[in-house]
């Protein structure tokens, strides 16, 4: 189990390019946050630094009490952290089944991932290559519930989906955060992720620049100016 995740003072980026500037940041345990911006905003670049997987300048990181400032993406991945990357990085050699064991750690089990996306269990001995988009990413998202994360980390999951696959993947992340998990997703469909958040971020240029009730920013003009949307109360 871990408590709040807790990003003090944080500027991170890649080698010598700093891309995150002084960010803090606390998510309560099992809270349901939308990070918002438009592209280059630095929204991938704050999970991959949550992760571990950025250069860290300055400023710290913590799980509950415990700092994990240091400690490599695995450890954070054991410490209960898991990202699913943009990148939805499956063996695509490997079948949806053997993808999911490779991942297994702890207590997740199949049964687990295939109750969640019974579109993974019909598939199971199919190459991971022969999914469709949508069946890459239910397979990329339960990859990381193998490892049975406490927080998820989700990087524009609704990619290039189809609005179907879309509201299917909104009912799981629904489902995930019923649970008790904490759900941090970077979107670029701000209503469907201002709809499933309690709380949401908006970034420019590697900074937080609002950091609202989810519902408050529905009806204002602060998506329009920051990422060109208008979306009704
Ligand atoms: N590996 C890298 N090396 C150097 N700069 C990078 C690297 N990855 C991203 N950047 C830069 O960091 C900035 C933030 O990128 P990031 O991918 O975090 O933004 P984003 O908000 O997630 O955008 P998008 O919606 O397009 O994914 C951009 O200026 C980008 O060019």
């Amino acid at each position: 189990m871990t408590d709040a995740l807790t990003l003090t003072d944080v500027t991170a980026g890649y080698g010598p390019t700093q891309v995150l500037h002084s960010i803090s940041l606390t998510i309560p345990k099992g809270e349901r946050l939308a990070v918002i911006g438009r592209n280059g905003a630095g929204k991938t670049t704050l999970l991959a630094t949550m992760m571990g997987l950025t250069r860290l300048h300055a400023g710290t990181v913590a799980l509950g009490d415990t700092p994990i400032t240091s400690l490599p993406p695995h450890k954070r991945n054991a410490a209960g952290l898991g990202l699913v990357p943009q990148t939805r990085d499956i063996f695509r050699s490997l079948t949806v089944e053997e993808n999911l064991l490779a991942a297994q750690r702890g207590e997740a089990t199949l049964d687990e991932a295939y109750t969640l996306f019974p579109r993974l269990k019909e598939r199971r001995r199919n190459g991971g290559g022969q999914l469709s988009g949508g069946e890459q990413q239910m397979l990329a998202i339960a990859r990381t519930l193998m490892t049975g994360p406490q927080t998820l980390l989700l990087d524009e999951p609704l990619e290039g989906l189809a609005p179907v696959i879309c509201e299917q993947l909104m009912e799981v992340f629904e489902r995930l955060a019923a649970e008790g998990r904490t759900v941090v997703l970077v979107e670029q469909h701000a209503e469907a992720a201002l709809s499933f958040a309690s709380r949401a971020l908006i970034m420019t240029g590697g900074a937080i620049v609002h950091d609202r009730p989810a519902k408050a920013l529905k009806g204002s003009d602060l998506l329009e100016r920051h990422i060109g949307v208008a979306l009704a109360t």
